[in-house]
């Protein structure tokens, strides 16, 4: 049995804690303290909530970062520096370079997980022969970029049609939209970099779906890709897919 600790204990931590895989137990959660007595009740001794992952008086097979890329810059040199094996969903965290080279120097092992799109194996190996453009395109409902950024760029009451409101790198999307251009910044790391990477951020009135299409060219030829993704439930924000690639992770440690 492998067991692991999670991240988070919002949308994303509880479709990954209904999908655990059977071989995979969970030994911990780090959230906030206003959650602890909701994660006791629910999961009695089984789950020990803790308020940083330093406490934890053992090793996970793995730490599931389902939190935000505020969670990976606090608590993501501490694990990797105990050796543990930290995979994360919130890869915008990234776009902070310094973050990003301590992180990498820190030791232990760092998975980006692919979360809410997909191509970043034929993206990476398009890089291989040399990417001339990479571009990605974000079009959610305006209820998804709710809380955003977004709300001083556009305005999301009124938006009648589909409508982008953010160009820029992907660097900038990651730091400016944290729960929302994560996937910027994934596709960034596997491609050109987030200052080559071009974003474009949309808010479409006519959809209830996240969608995220890629287009890269290069040696290789060109591939454009659109996902259209369903969001959690719980949060507009989310898309399902990013969810479940967190339970991959997890069904993995059981296929080793
Ligand atoms: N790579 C990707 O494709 C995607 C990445 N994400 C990332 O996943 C994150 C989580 O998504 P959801 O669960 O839907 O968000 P959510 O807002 O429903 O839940 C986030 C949870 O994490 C907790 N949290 C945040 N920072 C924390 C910290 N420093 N310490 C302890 N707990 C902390 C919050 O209290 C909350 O319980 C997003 O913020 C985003 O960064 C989300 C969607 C796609
Ligand atoms: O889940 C999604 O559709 C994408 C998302 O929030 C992100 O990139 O941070």
């Amino acid at each position: 049995m492998k067991k692991i600790m999670l991240i988070g204990y919002g949308a994303m931590a509880q479709a990954v804690i209904e999908r655990l895989p059977p071989q995979v137990s969970l030994g911990w959660i780090v959230a906030r303290a206003h959650h602890h007595a909701a994660i006791r009740t629910r999961f009695g001794d089984q789950v020990q909530p803790l308020l940083l992952p330093q406490d934890c008086p053992q090793t996970p097979d793995l730490v599931l970062e389902c939190a935000s890329q505020q969670a990976v810059a606090q608590y993501g040199e501490a694990i990797l520096h105990r050796g543990w094996h930290l995979a994360i969903v919130s890869t915008g965290a990234l776009a902070d370079a310094a973050l990003e080279q301590r992180l990498q120097h820190a030791g232990g092992k760092l998975t980006l997980l692919s979360g809410a799109v997909a191509g970043i194996d034929g993206l990476a190996a398009a890089k291989e022969g040399g990417l001339q453009q990479v571009t990605y395109r974000a079009r959610k409902s305006p209820l998804s970029w709710r809380g955003s950024y977004a709300e001083q760029l556009i305005d999301l009451n009124a938006v009648s049609e589909a409508q982008i409101f953010f160009e820029g790198s992907a660097r900038e999307a990651a730091r400016l939209f944290p729960a929302n251009a994560n996937v910027a910044a994934t596709i960034a790391l596997g491609g050109v970099g987030m200052d080559d990477t071009r974003v474009q951020l949309m808010a479409d009135p006519t959809t209830q779906r996240n969608t995220h299409t890629l287009y890269a060219q290069g040696l290789f030829g060109e591939f454009h890709l659109e996902l259209s993704g369903l969001p959690l439930a719980n949060n507009p924000k989310t898309s399902t897919l990013a969810a479940l690639s967190a339970v991959r992770a997890c069904r993995e440690l059981t296929q080793r």
